[in-house]
């Protein structure tokens, strides 16, 4: 681990972790307002964008970066909380925030490692790369998914459409767009279903 030979001790090494450790508590904010029973955490969504970048069969995309994105993208918001859309926060007053957040999570960490985690969020930030903007539709991706999930688990079939209207379009990797072209066919089939049983 990053403590010992780096000269920085373990001291800092555990207050990264227990930082990042915060994003286990930090309910995601879509599904907050939308009055969601036991809202999934930041760290929830991104392990799942990192798994959904670990399947992805694209080899012109560096997997391993892919994977690494998804796991650091939203590391800001154990500082600053997940700011949702509906927060209507400036563009430029979150990146502010999220900038100055994430200097102070990486300065607990060596040299090299604080460069790796700050370049990844920076790269995520500005859309630089195509493994950034393919993690940015695994990002939208991964949230129509968890709100399909939670219309199931609800047993309210289409409450959650508004996720899906503000997603439309967002997407053009091949694969994502085969993966959201089934999910959508399976939820409009039990959408469908859902309506067509008699009193519904
Ligand atoms: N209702 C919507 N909420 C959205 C949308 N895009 C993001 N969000 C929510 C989800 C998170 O709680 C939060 C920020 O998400 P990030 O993964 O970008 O940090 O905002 C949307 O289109 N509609
Ligand atoms: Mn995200």
């Amino acid at each position: 681990m990053a403590s010992g030979s780096s000269g920085l001790g373990a001291r800092p090494l555990l207050q990264f972790l227990r930082l990042v450790g915060q994003l286990k508590r930090v309910p995601r904010t879509g599904w907050v307002y939308r009055n969601v029973e036991k809202p999934e955490s930041v760290s929830d969504h991104m392990y799942r964008m990192a798994i959904m970048a670990m399947v992805t069969k694209d080899d012109h995309l560096n997997k391993d970066r892919c994977i690494r994105l998804a796991l650091v993208h939203d590391m800001a918001e154990c500082i600053v909380g997940d700011i949702a859309p509906a927060d209507n926060i400036p563009k430029e007053e979150k990146h502010k925030q999220e900038e100055e957040a994430m200097r102070q999570i990486t300065q607990l960490l060596p040299e090299d490692l604080r460069k790796e985690l700050y370049e990844l969020w920076e790269e995520y930030e500005t859309q630089s790369s195509p493994e950034a903007r393919f993690v940015k539709q695994l990002d939208q991706c991964e949230m129509i998914l968890q709100a399909s999930e939670y219309e199931d688990l609800e047993s309210k079939p289409g409450r959650l459409q508004d996720f899906y209207d503000s997603t439309a379009g967002k997407f053009s990797h091949p694969e994502i767009v085969q993966l959201v072209s089934e999910l959508e066919a399976e939820r409009n089939a039990s959408i469908a279903s859902a309506f067509s049983k008699p009193g519904s």
